[in-house]
């Protein structure tokens, strides 16, 4: 305890990561793209991975522009023989990755039961599954060398919860993080580091809508996007086990564990955490309406919800 306090007080030291080897996943997207352009101003060699090959091209672009050596590749996050065998190319191509970032992840937002067993399964898969196969595919060769930083994007959402599928996903994000943690200490690795980034809405679009009660969000506005990226950044280079950004958002991490759960019930009506996914809901459900699906095509089957609803309508 005393050791906490006193590194609160103290500047933390930071590390450099000048010609590591870094793979950040999910780098077409915002906040994967502000972390390879941070990386590679700190001089770090880059590895980007997405599914979404344009997009990662184009930061693979403008990381280059920064003078350091960039290889994009496309991979479906969803599926371990993806990981694998881009893992399997990576190697072949540039080597050992010294820190990796998971950083890429999808939300559903959907109510439950109007959500397809697919998309449900996608966050699952994506936000959670994925870090075991890119710990198996890429921590052997940290442990080699007794060196290396693995961290984890999850989110607030990660440590207290609302109504989301997103929120069982981010939990076990956090598990997982944390039992890789203990077993690096277990095995006395004491040079392979992690950190736990857990973000509050950051505006990038991923949670456009998502909102608290009108009052406060001002106390606690969305977190623009190189801030998020900035403060992760100040945490890995620190070494930093955990960062909550902004840290007002250990204080609902601390409660959600200390005080009854009818209180924070009660606490997150009143500061409307309950309800704050409604509105992004319904922004994707307005997306989606444009969209005109046949009675009984194959998608709506696995869809209790929607399922039954068309077997009364019929
Ligand atoms: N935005 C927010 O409010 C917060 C976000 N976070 C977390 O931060 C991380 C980054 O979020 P953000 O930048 O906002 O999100 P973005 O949607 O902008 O970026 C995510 C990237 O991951 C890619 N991706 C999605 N699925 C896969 C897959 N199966 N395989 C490979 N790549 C995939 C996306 O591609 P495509 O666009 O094609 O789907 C996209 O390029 C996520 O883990 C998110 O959960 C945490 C707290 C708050
Ligand atoms: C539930 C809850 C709150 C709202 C949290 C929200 C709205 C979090 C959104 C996070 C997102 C979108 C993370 C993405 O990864 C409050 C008001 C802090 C009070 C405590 C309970």
């Amino acid at each position: 305890i005393l050791n906490a306090v006193i590194q609160t007080f103290l500047r933390p030291r930071l590390k450099c990561v000048d010609g590591e080897l870094c793979l950040i996943t999910g780098a077409g997207g915002a906040l994967g793209r502000l972390f390879a352009l941070e990386f590679a101003k700190e001089g770090a060699d880059l590895v980007l991975w997405d599914c979404n090959s344009d997009a990662n091209e184009h930061t693979a672009r403008l990381a280059r522009e920064l003078g350091v050596q960039v290889r994009a590749y496309t991979v479906d996050l969803s599926k371990r023989e993806s990981i694998y065998e881009a893992a399997e190319e990576v190697r072949a191509d540039v080597g050992c990755v010294s820190i990796l970032v998971n950083n890429a992840g999808v939300v559903a937002g959907r109510r439950l039961l109007d959500c397809p067993d697919e998309l449900l399964e996608r966050t699952l898969l994506v936000n959670c599954h994925a870090l075991f196969w890119m710990t198996k595919a890429f921590l052997p060769q940290m442990k080699v060398k007794n060196h290396g930083h693995m961290v984890t994007v999850a989110s607030a959402l990660g440590l207290f919860s609302t109504a989301c599928d997103y929120c069982a996903s981010k939990f076990g994000a956090v598990g997982f993080h944390e039992s890789l943690t203990h077993e690096l200490l277990a095995e006395n690795l004491s040079g392979i580091k992690t950190t736990l980034v857990c973000p509050y809405i950051v505006d990038t679009g991923m949670f456009a809508g998502c909102e608290i009660r009108k009052e406060l969000r001002g106390l606690i506005p969305p977190l623009e996007p190189l801030y998020t990226v900035q403060q992760a950044m100040k945490a890995i280079l620190a070494e930093q086990r955990m960062i909550c950004i902004p840290r007002l958002m250990y204080i609902p991490f601390l409660t959600r564990a200390l005080l009854p759960w009818e209180a924070n019930v009660a606490t997150y009506r009143f500061m409307g955490g309950d309800k704050c996914m409604l509105p992004f809901i319904k922004n994707i459900e307005m997306k989606n309406s444009s969209h005109v699906q046949s009675p009984l095509d194959s998608s709506s089957l696995s869809q209790p919800g929607l399922f039954m609803d068309k077997c009364k309508d019929q």
